[in-house]
């Protein structure tokens, strides 16, 4: 173990899209004793697919970097990428890969739940979001269309966290925040909806029991993990949920996050229910909610266009006219599942660090559109947006987010703020305290602070135009 415990160790884990990431916390001071990371695969061909068996291994594999302090920890909780459809058959074995949050081919699926129970505004109203091709239960009708038979030998659906979970305790147990992203889960009345469930032929029975802020799923009874029988295992939660949670996040607070996808949030006190469909109305871990926009090209898009032009991603030049929209694995805000990427106003002038500028303009901007839309009327115009997430650590993705917001910017010291946030779950639990009291007690939200740049909305107005005038070929 690196530096001395003041307090009892608690062990918080992301298990995202990429890899999963653990690490062992001083439960008193916040202080990160030991980390471990492990890579995911995400196969699936036309589609976004992965392993859960292969979660749980990289699961063992983070904890064991982490050495004899994950052995010693007190409680433990998981922060997991969020909607995938983990299926298990009645020996509790996966019966296909999952479907991950990513995977669009549920597109037909979701237009036609949304039209068959009511409309985008019933849904809104009820569930608290409409349910686009990301959504469990899109995912779940997909299954049933695609692979009846997969379908028929599934008897428990999980979420990937509450997969891990169950793996950990023995227990079906899921939370309130990672349920809210099913879509079978109303945030009106805060429970499992019968009538969605009926109508798509999905048993309750088959689902976990959603646990109550701040109670336990069980206790650790793993035996091929690193880690102590019988330490407590909090409820866990969705990865957008853990990091709200991580940066102690007050009610409009805004948060852009930059990863595999990329999010835009902030913690409210009045339940969402966005008609259009832009802002997802989740919960959060706490019994408060979580409005939240989710874009599917972020990191990996722009990563792509600077590997594709032969640059560094940090190789960016400010300047030109050209607008890229880097929708290369479709879009789900704005909602165009069937999208590939647009370049316009290409000309002689037009170099490839003004190319690679406007893609991180694009990822942005998709992000940015939907701020407004997620914070309530009662949040500050002039708040400052925390930025966090893989790209928080890019000068590139910070300048393109001054320059399009006009907002100040804080970008948090803390780095993995999503498995810091489940560490703080597992505080909570082990103290008997709120997790949000105990991260802002650990101070994670603080950092390096960028003033307010003045707003580019001659950039702002072609990526808006673009957006507009190639909705036929971005449609398709
Ligand atoms: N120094 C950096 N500058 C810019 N981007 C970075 C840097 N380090 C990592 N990234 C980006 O962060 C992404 C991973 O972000 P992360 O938040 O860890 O992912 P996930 O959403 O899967 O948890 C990578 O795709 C990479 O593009
Ligand atoms: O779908 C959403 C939010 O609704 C994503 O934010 C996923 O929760 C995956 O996140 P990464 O950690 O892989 O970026």
């Amino acid at each position: 173990m690196g530096a001395q415990s003041a307090g009892p160790l608690v062990v918080g884990v992301d298990s995202s899209t990429q890899s999963t990431k653990a690490l062992v916390v001083d439960a008193d001071t916040g202080a990160v004793l030991a980390r471990g990371q492990a890579p995911h695969t995400v196969g699936g061909g036309e589609g976004k697919e992965s392993d859960p068996g292969q979660w749980w291994r990289a699961l063992g594999e983070a904890l064991a970097q982490c050495g004899e302090a994950a052995r010693q920890a007190s409680a433990l909780s998981v922060g997991g990428q969020q909607h995938g459809l983990v299926t298990l058959d009645a020996a509790g074995a996966p019966v296909r890969p999952a479907l991950l949050w990513n995977d669009v081919r549920p597109a037909p699926q979701s237009e036609r739940l949304i039209a068959e129970l009511g409309g985008a505004r019933a849904w809104a109203e009820r569930v608290g979001s409409v349910p686009g091709p990301a959504f469990t239960v899109a995912k779940w009708a997909w299954l049933r269309e695609h692979e009846p038979a997969a379908a028929e030998s599934t008897a428990a659906v999980r979420l990937p966290h509450d997969y891990l979970v169950e793996r950990l305790t023995g227990e079906a147990v899921t939370d309130r925040g990672d349920a809210s992203g099913t879509g079978w889960w109303a945030s009106r009345t805060e429970s499992y909806d019968q009538r969605i469930l009926d109508h798509v032929g999905l048993p309750a029975g088959a689902l976990p029991r959603v646990a109550r802020p701040g109670e336990a799923a069980g206790t650790v009874h793993a035996e091929d993990l690193p880690l102590p029988r019988g330490a407590l295992v909090a409820a866990g939660t969705g990865d957008n949920m853990a990091a709200a949670l991580g940066l102690g996040l007050r009610p409009g607070q805004p948060v852009l996050s930059l990863g595999t996808s990329g999010t835009v949030y902030a913690v409210a006190t009045r339940r969402p229910t966005d008609p259009t469909g832009t802002v997802a109305g989740f919960a959060d871990a706490r019994g408060d909610w979580l409005p939240l926009a989710c874009t599917l090209n972020c990191t990996l898009a722009v990563d792509r266009v600077a590997a594709l032009l032969g640059r560094d991603r940090e190789a960016v030049e400010e300047g030109g006219e050209v607008v890229m929209l880097p929708f290369l694995d479709g879009e789900r805000t704005p909602n165009l599942p069937g999208a590939s990427g647009l370049v316009h106003g290409l000309r002689h002038d037009t170099t490839p660090g003004r190319l690679l500028q406007a893609a991180y303009d694009g990822a942005v901007f998709a992000l940015l559109q939907a701020l407004d839309r997620v914070l309530d009327a009662d949040a500050a115009s002039d708040a400052p947006l925390l930025l966090i997430g893989g790209g928080a650590r890019g000068r590139a993705w910070r300048e393109t987010v001054r320059r399009l917001s006009g907002r100040p910017v804080v970008v948090p010291e803390a780095q993995e703020l999503v498995a810091l946030g489940a560490a703080a779950q597992a505080a909570g639990l082990l103290l008997g305290e709120d997790p949000a009291a105990v991260a802002r007690r650990w101070g994670t939200a603080r950092g390096a602070e960028f003033e307010a740049r003045p707003r580019d909305g001659a950039a702002w107005d072609r990526l808006t135009a673009t957006l507009a005038d190639g909705a036929a070929l971005l449609r398709s």
